[in-house]
């Protein structure tokens, strides 16, 4: 069983979380992390039976080249990814279907009330995409707009990465 991590990160918040999620799945699975724009999806996804996707939130979904950029505005140096998770998703094809996918994002703690979810928007394409949800979206907190994360956010991660890996490896022993 093979997991891949794909993930997009402007201020680093959603890198570390997805490491942490990666560390917990490699209790259970051999895991690869993939930052978005590095390759192309069909390459990404190639031999991986799980498919965890994560981003930050912009404008309450996913990142688009504007808020990358505005994001990128706030902080000199940092990268404007030309692709993020939604891209990524669009060039996904549909015979990434039959394999498992979960995904999460980063939001700002203090917003926790608004409905805004880059990751139950990338759930949304994903299932539309045809991937079995190994769980529901799930969102890490950041204190302010550029992070830090909130305390215990990187071991919540870690511990739903031990969780995705405990179910899909249960899900796909009970399909064979
Ligand atoms: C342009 C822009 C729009 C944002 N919009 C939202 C939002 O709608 N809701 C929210 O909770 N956080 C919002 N944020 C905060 C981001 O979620 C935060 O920067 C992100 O979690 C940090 O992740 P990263 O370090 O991986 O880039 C926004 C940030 C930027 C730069």
């Amino acid at each position: 069983m093979e997991a891949v991590v794909i993930y997009e990160s402007m201020f680093g918040n959603t890198a570390e979380i997805a490491r942490a999620v990666a560390e917990g799945l490699s209790e259970q699975v051999a895991v690869r992390t993939v930052e978005v724009s590095a390759t192309a999806p069909a390459d990404d996804v190639l031999g991986a039976d799980l498919i965890v996707v994560g981003g930050p939130t912009h404008a309450f979904g996913m990142s688009r080249l504007a808020s990358r950029e505005e994001a990128a505005g706030r902080r000199p140096g940092s990268p404007t990814v030309e692709r993020g998770i939604r891209e990524w998703l669009d060039a996904l094809a549909d015979d990434a279907s039959g394999r498992f996918g979960a995904t999460f994002d980063t939001r700002v703690k203090s917003v926790k009330h608004l409905p805004g979810s880059a990751a139950r928007a990338a759930d949304r394409v994903v299932r539309r995409r045809g991937l079995s949800p190994a769980d529901s979206p799930h969102s890490f907190y950041v204190e302010g707009m550029e992070g830090p994360l909130c305390p215990g956010e990187v071991e919540r991660a870690r511990e739903w990465g031990r969780e995705l890996g405990r179910t899909a490896l249960l899900a796909r022993q009970s399909l064979s």
